[in-house]
């Protein structure tokens, strides 16, 4: 039974999926302190948060079976993303279903600010009735400078177009063709901040983003310029708004998300220009269902294997590419897990190279499981995974290229691992036949043909007759049915490697025997 803990609200309609599979057992816990959440994590294979809970490096480590953190939103900034990876669990969210509320929140925010609202309406709260003090500002015709132009961004500039507003926006991932496309002018982030009479962010919170807009870019504005942080807190930073707001450079603020949350000592709270909301953007009843229906079906296929895409720390594919991917993985596994076991030595670098039609596909993911393959067998590293192979392997100080080659000898598609160690070099070819599998074609120069499955003894010996016939008497002496045998040699009476697919499993002093044997140099066995 898988055990899931649901540890911030998220809708139980949308986690139906979850909860009405069988093999699955959901723990709702929503109040759970930091302290709490790591004394009972350990018994948990899924966790499911929102931003509430803080995914520490802490918290992952006494997750000793956790294989996945799904995130019912967009922001990963609440989950130690390293060390996630680092332990092999993979994090995915939900990036679509809160876009268009969060936009619609920044819109709400945006007409607000130009008119006091929430200002006007608190003093007539208080039977006030202050309509000279109360004057705002059109969006018509103003410049609105949109920094991040992804999912949230975008939206707000369509509706931002309805106000008749002037776009201008910074996205250093994004083209002039895209922002174009989509009615803004792409600029610099000195000029968006130079031109903006409106500014709202709707960046990642990162290393780049962490106080992009600070005292230096603040002085940069036009005086008077209203601002909206409806992204993530820190993005502005918080100080420097003040500062900003009191110089009389910044006129207003909407802020939603905070440095710290909640803010309850921010000055931000109290300032009189100010209209805050406890970080609202995804709080509607749409975006919290499509969130939590999003990350329950993708937690769920993650966990069933069956293709998914919103994952953070491992390359996310569609399904159709991940489909057509599929037969190359397990063959990807295998030449890995091969070649680590018939060679010697410390692993100092990983050449893998790809030819033919599967040059057009996404290989890193085929290089991820060849290192899982490599890794677990040579390593003894039982807890490498897609997530983390790429990461252990650098950790190792292992070399890894990626070669992509239109040398097919022949084959439709071809995938070679050369190995290096501190003591030798080998390699081994491997094939997907189409309507046949997986096929290994080459090992260390010489040409065979071996279904990569089941018990598997190699030998590499000198090309003289009677070996053979040998190793058929020692293996028939100890019980061993020869299924299925390759014999390969790069030169006659050169040097020759056997392989031999046998029935079980073969015991180390039956390898100890087969290398007696005159002429033998060496002998593995390996089980694929
Ligand atoms: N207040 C709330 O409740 C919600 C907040 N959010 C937050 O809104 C933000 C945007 O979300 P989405 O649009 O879905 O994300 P997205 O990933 O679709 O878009 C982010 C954009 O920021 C750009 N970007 C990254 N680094 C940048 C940099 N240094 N300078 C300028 N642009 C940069 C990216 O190229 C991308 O186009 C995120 O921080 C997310 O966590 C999202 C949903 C709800
Ligand atoms: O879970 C929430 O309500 C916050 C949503 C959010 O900030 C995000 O998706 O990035």
């Amino acid at each position: 039974m898988i055990k899931i803990l649901v540890s911030d609200p998220i809708s139980e309609v949308g986690l139906k999926s979850l909860l009405d599979a069988e093999d699955i057992q959901v723990d709702i816990k929503t109040d759970l302190n930091s302290q709490e959440l790591k004394s009972i994590i350990g018994e948990y294979q899924g966790l499911l948060v929102r931003s509430q809970t803080k995914v520490t490096k802490e918290i992952i480590e006494a997750g000793k079976h956790l294989l996945v953190i799904g995130r019912a939103g967009v922001g990963v900034d609440n989950i130690d993303i390293k060390a996630a990876t680092e332990h092999g669990i993979a994090v995915i969210n939900a990036p679509d279903g809160n876009t268009i509320s969060a936009c619609e929140h920044t819109l709400a925010m945006l007409l607000s600010m130009s008119r006091w609202i929430p200002q006007a309406h608190n003093d007539l709260t208080q039977k006030q009735w202050n309509r000279k003090k109360y004057v705002g500002v059109e969006l018509n015709n103003k410049v609105l400078g949109i920094i991040g132009l992804g999912r949230i961004g975008l939206e707000v500039a369509k509706r931002a177009k309805a106000f008749n507003m002037i776009l201008i926006g910074y996205d250093p991932f994004t083209t002039e063709e895209q922002a174009q496309k989509n009615g803004i002018q792409l600029k610099s982030l000195e000029e968006v901040l130079r031109q903006a009479d409106f500014l709202t962010v709707h960046t990642p919170l990162t290393k780049e983003t962490k106080y992009m807009i600070d005292d230096k870019q603040f002085s940069l504005m036009k005086k008077g310029i209203r601002i909206v942080n409806c992204a993530r807190g820190g993005i502005i930073r918080e100080e420097a708004l003040i500062k900003a707001l009191n110089e009389g450079i910044v006129e207003a603020a909407t802020i939603d998300v905070f440095e710290k949350e909640p803010p309850l000592d921010s000055p931000l709270l109290d300032h009189p220009k100010v209209i805050t909301t406890p970080h609202l953007g995804a709080s509607t009843k749409e975006a919290q269902l499509n969130v939590a229906i999003d990350v329950a079906k993708e937690v769920y296929h993650y966990l069933a294997g069956v293709p998914y895409k919103n994952a953070i720390n491992m390359p996310s594919l569609p399904s159709d590419i991940l489909n057509h991917l599929k037969p190359y993985i397990p063959l990807a596994e295998k030449l890995g897990t091969f070649i680590s076991s018939v060679i010697m030595g410390g692993i100092q670098k990983v050449e893998i190279i790809y030819s033919g039609d599967i040059i057009e596909e996404e290989i890193d993911y085929l290089t991820r499981n060849i290192l899982k393959g490599i890794l677990r067998q040579h390593m003894g590293i039982t807890e490498v995974n897609d997530v983390n192979a790429d990461v252990m392997a650098k950790r190792r100080n292992i070399e890894v290229v990626e070669i992509r080659s239109n040398k097919t000898h022949g084959f439709t598609n071809l995938i070679t691992v050369k190995l290096t160690t501190n003591i030798e070099e080998k390699s081994i070819s491997g094939t997907l036949l189409n309507g046949y599998g997986p096929r290994f074609v080459n090992f260390n120069g010489s040409t065979i043909d071996v279904i990569p499955e089941g018990h598997l003894i190699i030998t590499e010996h000198i090309d003289k007759p009677g070996i053979i016939g040998k190793f058929g008497t020692l293996l028939g002496n100890a019980g061993i049915n020869i299924g299925t045998m390759q014999v390969g040699r790069n030169k006659v009476g050169g040097t020759a490697i056997g392989i031999f697919g046998v029935d079980k499993e073969v015991e180390d002093h039956i390898l100890d025997e087969l290398i007696k044997v005159e002429n033998v140099s060496n002998t593995y066995y390996v089980e694929l």
